[in-house]
């Protein structure tokens, strides 16, 4: 089943035409890795899967609901079962990680066991700390483990590993690949990792141009002779 179905997507800010006909499909079970160069669009389509930005023309559809004509009610209902991290916020001033693991918790209603995300997140130490104070990697781990509570079918992610060290980096992807695996969620993700993508991402979406100027599996990718993903990358994008 195709999860999300994008077709012909058209968006622009004021006269400035970001994303000029993208077609693209996620089946569930998949990761795909959305890469492309700085203010290429990956954010804006995101954030247009999100259900949180208009478009200009196109069809999107998400979980076999088109977006544009879907009834609030049940555009409530589609959004509780995608999970989106974007870039580090200060939403949570006034919260302690605990707090914050516990609201979203009973907002999801959720089963999982909030110990269990501590201990996974490495989060115990931050445990009584307010979400203001702590460095940007872990504001972004927290952020990642509250994504988790809801077990989403569909699992967003604006730029998950920036920021984070190496053993973070990790233990994230490890966490997007069990919950994969494990409840055949589908992960879209940005990046500008593009070991990441090789190493973790079934398929690849590059935009470049306002368009989905490649869209195919990273095996493929590499079964054209391109020596890694970042040399394919550096191969197909000027700057
Ligand atoms: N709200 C907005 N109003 C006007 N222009 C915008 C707005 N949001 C994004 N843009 C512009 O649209 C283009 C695409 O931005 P977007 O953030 O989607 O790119 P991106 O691929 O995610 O970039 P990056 O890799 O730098 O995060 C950029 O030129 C950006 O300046």
């Amino acid at each position: 089943m195709h999860i999300i179905e994008v077709q012909n997507l058209k968006k622009s800010y004021g006269d400035k035409e970001v994303l000029k006909g993208l077609d693209f499909q996620a089946a569930t079970g998949e990761i795909i890795g959305v890469i492309g160069k700085n203010g290429a669009g990956k954010s804006t389509f995101l954030e247009i899967l999100m259900t949180i930005k208009q478009f200009n023309a196109g069809s999107v559809l998400v979980l076999e609901e088109n977006i544009r004509t879907i009834s609030m009610q049940r555009l409530e209902e589609l959004r509780k079962q995608i999970a989106v991290v974007l870039q580090p916020t200060q939403f949570y001033r006034t919260l302690k990680v605990e707090e914050l693991l516990k609201l979203f918790k009973s907002y999801y209603r959720s089963s999982i066991d909030i110990e269990k995300i501590m201990g996974d997140f490495k989060l115990e130490p931050h445990r009584k700390k307010y979400f203001d104070k702590l460095s940007g990697g872990w504001k972004q781990i927290v952020s990642l483990a509250i994504a988790f509570l809801s077990e989403p079918k569909l699992l967003i992610l604006d730029e998950p590993t920036t920021g984070l060290d190496p053993h973070m980096r990790n233990m994230l992807w490890s966490y997007i690949t069990q919950y994969n695996e494990r409840t055949g969620g589908t992960v879209i993700l940005t990046t500008h990792n593009m070991d990441e993508v090789e190493l973790y991402c079934d398929k690849v979406l590059l935009i470049n141009n306002g368009t989905n100027d490649v869209f195919a599996t990273t095996d493929e990718i590499l079964a054209l002779g391109h020596r890694s993903i970042n040399d394919f990358y550096l191969q197909k994008v000027s700057i």
